[in-house]
């Protein structure tokens, strides 16, 4: 340990289209979501992560809230990095610190990302005080998150569904062989689900309101095990103006949601296809595993294992595989080294 170590921190960042998280000590310091409210006249942020949530859909023409990351990638600037550098301060060791320290960090990033996109994401790290800034592919991350050893000579398929982007990668001696970046993920359920209200219901609902049916309810097939409950709806009628309540079922959601779905499973076919025979050969035996919020969707485990004719595993904790990951990335530095990007 140098002179000055006590002056810097070690952090790993999960910087998400829906959610942000930040391990500090081998720790989940911060889960929020990548959400941030602003001021029009003054531009200033007033509220960052759960609180600018809260305020979503809700706001008046004074108070705007913006996701500053869009398919995965900083689209804005401004925003993510106050976003960060509050995210850093809400962590609890550093919040009695006078000062932000220097801070060693890994921060996980799309692989589908350019070079220009990298050099932002670096950019904005070091504005925030990032001395040591290193990037791993989110794949990777996932992977190293759910326990598979990525230096062994073997194949193995990573299928991450975040809110933004759709990662499928196959990694082997701590590389990624072939990998797949679509834009579908989260955030276009939710959507297809405020589309399908509106044209079968004539009922207007909100992104949040969507979101909370997709977890509620939402199925990536119509022939579900254990099927949940019905649930009400409320909304706008769009065509009486006024407040309405329909009762909806997890099919409905099931159909809203199949054309995506059916996009993500020919990516994955695209991504097997692609596989060179020997790790081919690894994936029959190993399976593909699944990370990411949107894994959570009820049934798609099943659907994905149908179409691939492979099994499915979900990990752990899907929502967390990825900073687990990039956690001890930065923990193991010296080890995960070569599988840092950039
Ligand atoms: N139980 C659930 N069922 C379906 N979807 C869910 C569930 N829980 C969370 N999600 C969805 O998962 C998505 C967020 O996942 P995650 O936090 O892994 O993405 P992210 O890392 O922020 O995005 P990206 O990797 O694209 O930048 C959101 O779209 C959220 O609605």
């Amino acid at each position: 340990m140098g002179f000055f170590d006590f002056l810097s921190e070690d952090i790993a960042i999960d910087l998400g289209t829906a959610n942000t998280l930040i391990v500090h000590n081998g720790k989940v310091v911060v889960d929020s979501p990548s959400i941030v409210a602003r001021n029009r006249t003054t531009g200033k942020i007033i509220a960052v992560g759960k609180e600018a949530a809260m305020m979503q859909g809700k706001t008046h023409e004074n108070i705007k809230t913006i996701r500053p990351l869009k398919d995965g990638v900083i689209a804005d600037f401004d925003a993510s990095e106050k976003m960060i550098s509050m995210f850093i301060k809400e962590i609890p060791a550093l919040k009695k610190r006078l000062f932000t320290p220097s801070l060693r960090m890994v921060i996980c990033i799309p692989s589908g990302i350019t070079e220009v996109e990298m050099r932002a994401v670096k950019d904005s790290a070091e504005r925030v005080n990032g001395k040591e800034v290193y990037l791993i592919h989110e794949p990777m991350a996932a992977a190293i998150g759910i326990g598979v050893d990525i230096m062994q000579p073997k194949g193995n398929m990573i299928v991450d569904i975040g809110g933004g982007t759709t990662e499928i990668a196959v990694i082997a001696l701590g590389g990624i062989v072939c990998d797949r970046s679509v834009k579908i993920a989260g955030d276009v359920f939710t959507n297809d689900i405020v589309y399908y209200m509106r044209t079968q219901h004539n009922l207007y609902v909100g992104e949040r309101t969507a979101e909370k049916i997709k977890i509620q309810i939402g199925a990536a097939t119509e022939d579900l095990e254990v099927p949940p409950e019905e649930m009400s709806v409320q909304g706008r009628d769009l065509i009486k103006g006024r407040p309405k309540e329909v009762k909806i079922s997890y099919r409905e959601i099931a159909k809203a949601l199949d054309k995506s779905i059916l996009r993500v499973e020919d990516a994955v076919m695209e991504t097997l296809s692609q596989t060179p025979p020997e790790l081919a050969a690894d994936i029959y035996n190993t399976g593909i595993y699944l990370a990411g919020g949107g894994s959570m969707l009820r049934g798609l485990d099943k659907r994905l294992s149908q179409k691939t004719d492979l099994p499915v595993y979900i990990a752990e904790d899907p929502l967390r595989a990825v900073v687990r990951g990039t956690g001890l990335t930065l923990k193991n530095l010296d080890k995960y080294k070569t599988v840092l990007a950039g």
